[in-house]
């Protein structure tokens, strides 16, 4: 391996001066909640054990060198009372009967965890007696037509009772905005454009997508479990039933309260940090793409419903969710092709596909110590010619998702442009450093971001150019011979 030449310093886990993440469990108007079956009890927004000594949830996420508490257990849920909780409710009653019926089983739909029976699905499945596990496509697809089934189902919103105050509430918005700003500022300026409302719901999201990524990639990450992701999980099924446990998730529960984001990209996104924690290679391009779909995709299905689509758009709600999947996709593909040398050297990981690897006659061993020709010191051309063909196809994915953006409502964007525009300059910078991505770290220099910025908002206010005929596709195989 060439000595290390990081052309951009590594990204480093920015220190919160101002928040402590390490919060209580959210902290209701009514600050005194007795349970009849927990052991616990909320007093003044702390959680206490029966005896009232403060004690700690056996779950401590972290986020960002801070930690926080995570998912209480089933059994010390602290808000499980067979009590109804003293709430305001909205005036909305026919939503809420039907969502206190059954709080998740009657609207929500079940997981992705799924397996076709013979005969459904494609015509490749007829032949076998079994069941098969659904392709990426397959897992990607199904998310998809329940965010669409959700929207429909509940166009406003969840409408679930408030338990918390107008200030609490804005105190929990206010804090989910100071970390996007944080972590992804220009993001965060683009919001910034959108109605007030849907700029913290997207911030909601955001908050919730990095904690979750923090799981498994954040400075406590060597102790994560597939359990402990399962009481992630439990705890989303607790704020989408209305029962935030603390600021952050409040503010979650608030935003599907008020916008109609199904729950099933959420759990897909925690399938897709437990993939990540037991998955080290992905064989076929197929298995990667579920990998995108899980831990990117899925932000695209959570968010097109808060950044709404166009009141004009006639055309099929579908395609802007492809196009919002796209994105995701995309964005993905960019970071994996990006991280290669990283994620090779310091955790063991290949996530392009083994197959296309064998397709360009290149071994495993040979990405786990950097391709550089032992006579030039350049990098080989079986990995330029690899990296070539990896590039287009995202590309590909980004092109397939500009198709949508236009379809958005107007104020959302420009965030979305900007996005797309930034992500996809990495991909040009990894063919400048020469397809090098195990020694250099390509990224987008500051002068260019800052020019990018009124190139993204230029192309938000521009009539959309009517598209003649379908835009040229590359090819997504990779070539059977080198
Ligand atoms: C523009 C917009 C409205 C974005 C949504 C904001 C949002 C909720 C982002 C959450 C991102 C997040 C924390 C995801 C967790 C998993 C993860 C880290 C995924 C990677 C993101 C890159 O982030 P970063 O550069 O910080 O990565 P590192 O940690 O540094 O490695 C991902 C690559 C995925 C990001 C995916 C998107 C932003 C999806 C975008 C799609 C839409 C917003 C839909 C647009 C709609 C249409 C119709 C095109």
């Amino acid at each position: 391996m060439q000595p290390a030449n990081h052309s951009a310093p590594r990204k480093e886990h920015r220190p919160f001066q101002s928040l402590d993440l390490r919060d209580p469990p959210f902290r209701s108007h009514h600050s005194h909640i007795e349970s009849s079956h927990s052991t616990w009890r909320i007093v003044q927004g702390s959680l206490l054990a029966r005896g009232g000594s403060p004690r700690r949830t056996p779950m401590q996420a972290s986020f960002s060198g801070r930690s926080l508490d995570a998912a209480p257990g089933q059994d010390e849920a602290c808000w499980r009372s067979s009590a109804p909780l003293p709430c305001r409710h909205r005036q909305r009653s026919h939503r809420r009967r039907q969502h206190d019926a059954a709080p998740c089983s009657a609207t929500l739909t079940t997981g992705p965890r799924i397996t076709v029976a013979p005969g459904e699905g494609d015509p490749s499945n007829r032949r076998g007696g079994k069941q098969r596990q659904m392709t990426g496509k397959e897992v990607e697809e199904h998310a998809m037509r329940s965010t669409i089934e959700w929207g429909k189902l509940h166009p406003s919103g969840l409408q679930l009772p408030t338990c918390w105050s107008p200030e609490a509430l804005e105190d929990a918005y206010r804090r989910c905005g100071t970390i996007t700003a944080d972590y992804a500022k220009t993001f965060y300026l683009g919001t910034k454009l959108m109605t007030p409302e849907k700029a913290r719901g997207v911030w909601a999201i955001y908050v919730w997508c990095r904690r979750t990524d923090e799981l498994v990639d954040g400075p406590n990450a060597s102790r994560m479990n597939p359990r402990e992701l399962d009481r992630w999980e439990e705890r989303l099924e607790e704020l989408f039933a209305g029962r935030p446990y603390d600021i952050y998730d409040a503010a979650l529960t608030a935003t599907i309260s008020d916008f109609p984001v199904s729950i099933q990209p959420f759990r897909d996104m925690i399938d897709g940090m437990r993939m990540d924690l037991v998955k080290p290679r992905y064989e076929t391009f197929d298995e990667l793409y579920e990998y995108c779909y899980k831990v990117a995709g899925t932000v695209g299905l959570m968010t097109t419903p808060v950044m709404g689509i166009e009141p004009s758009y006639t055309g099929p709600v579908e395609a802007v969710h492809k196009a919002a999947l796209a994105l995701g996709t995309a964005n993905q593909l960019t970071n994996i092709l990006r991280d290669v040398g990283e994620d090779a050297v310091e955790r063991n990981r290949i996530y392009v596909p083994l197959e296309e690897l064998d397709q360009f006659g290149i071994r495993e061993s040979e990405v786990l110590t950097g391709m550089f020709s032992r006579t030039t010191g350049h990098i080989d051309d079986r990995w330029q010619a690899f990296m070539k063909f990896q590039i287009a196809r995202a590309r590909q994915y980004f092109a397939d998702a500009e198709a949508g953006v236009d379809h958005l409502d107007a104020d959302a964007r420009w965030p979305v442009w900007s996005a797309l525009i930034l992500y996809r300059q990495i991909l040009d910078s990894i063919e400048k450093n020469g397809y090098n991505n195990f020694t250099k770290r390509a990224y987008v220099p500051k002068w260019k971001k800052y020019l990018s910025l009124p190139m993204a908002f230029g192309r938000a206010t521009s009539k959309p150019a009517v598209k003649q005929g379908p835009s040229k596709q590359v090819s997504m195989q990779p070539p059977s011979t080198p």
